[in-house]
């Protein structure tokens, strides 16, 4: 374990022991605390730790490895081809829970369900609720199908496959609320991402030239679509004071409220178009 937690160190500092603790959890497929009850690894287990270590070295994320990623207290599958659920999204399920709560609204689409964490997030959390989610990506509806079944939601989750809210109005389905967790990565940051970011799906993360062209598209959409409606949306700290101006040319009538994570970065926007 000590070994292992030196040789991670030299490319993961911050969390060196857990993600020790979890690489060898993964190997013998049990639960972190069990590590803990034993005293010596099989020689085959050993090998198998160092061939990870060999991967993680080369720069694969470790939630592709050990295939599993915890988001707000549940565990998702994740492969490659999915974007790893972060932390910072929790915000967005906090903002969506107030919101639902307090509207009472029912019908709720998501674009880019990704993993499934935010919608099935949502499913557990509310009774009676539907969702609508929306992805361009087929390995990441597959994904986000597997882990709805497997967190028993899928009558509470409709999967389509395609962009923004098309497949929704190409149906006639009508929601309440919209949330997204949109590519916004801009090409000027593309350069200082982590070695691990970019072995992410370049559909997840890439938000155009200054990272908004998703929420341009997106605004138009619903403008051109007539209906009034509440989006809740993340952003990076970096592009807010950008996307409030998007918001502001496209509608004259919006409240737009921001949301900040815990060193005081807005990460969350929730507009209502009145
Ligand atoms: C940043 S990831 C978010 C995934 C997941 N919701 C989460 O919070 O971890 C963005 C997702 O949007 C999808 N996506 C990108 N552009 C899209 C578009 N125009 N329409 C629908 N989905 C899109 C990507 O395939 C990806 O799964």
């Amino acid at each position: 374990m000590i070994w292992l937690k030196k040789e991670i160190e030299k490319f993961n500092p911050e969390s060196a022991w857990l993600e020790a603790e979890l690489l060898i959890a993964f190997v013998l497929n049990k639960e972190r605390a069990f590590i803990y009850t034993i005293d010596f690894l099989e020689e085959e287990k050993i090998e198998e730790i160092k061939r990870l270590l060999d991967l993680r070295k080369k720069g694969i994320p470790l939630n592709y490895i050990i295939k599993k990623k915890e988001f707000y207290n549940t565990e998702f599958f994740i492969e490659k081809g999915v974007l790893i659920p972060r932390n910072e999204t929790e915000i967005l399920i906090e903002v969506a829970k107030d919101s639902i709560l307090r509207e009472g609204y029912y019908r709720v689409a998501e674009v880019g369900v990704g993993s499934g964490n935010i919608s099935i997030t949502l499913a557990k959390e509310f009774e009676n609720i539907k969702i609508y989610a929306c992805d361009i990506s087929p390995k990441a509806i597959k994904i986000a199908r597997f882990n709805a079944e497997i967190n028993k939601v899928s009558d509470k989750i409709e999967f389509f496959y395609g962009p923004f809210i098309y497949p929704l109005i190409y149906r006639n389905i009508d929601f309440e609320i919209l949330l997204s967790n949109p590519p916004y990565v801009a090409s000027y940051e593309f350069p200082f991402l982590q070695k691990e970011v970019k072995r992410e799906p370049w559909e997840a993360l890439y938000g155009g030239w200054d990272g908004c062209e998703f929420y341009r598209t997106l605004f138009k959409i619903l403008k051109d679509k007539g209906k009034k409606f509440v989006a809740i949306l993340e952003i990076s700290p970096f592009i807010y004071k950008k996307v409030l101006n998007i918001v502001k040319r496209f509608f004259n009538n919006v409240i737009v409220e921001s949301f900040e994570d815990s060193l005081g970065y807005k990460r969350v926007l929730r507009v209502v178009w009145q």
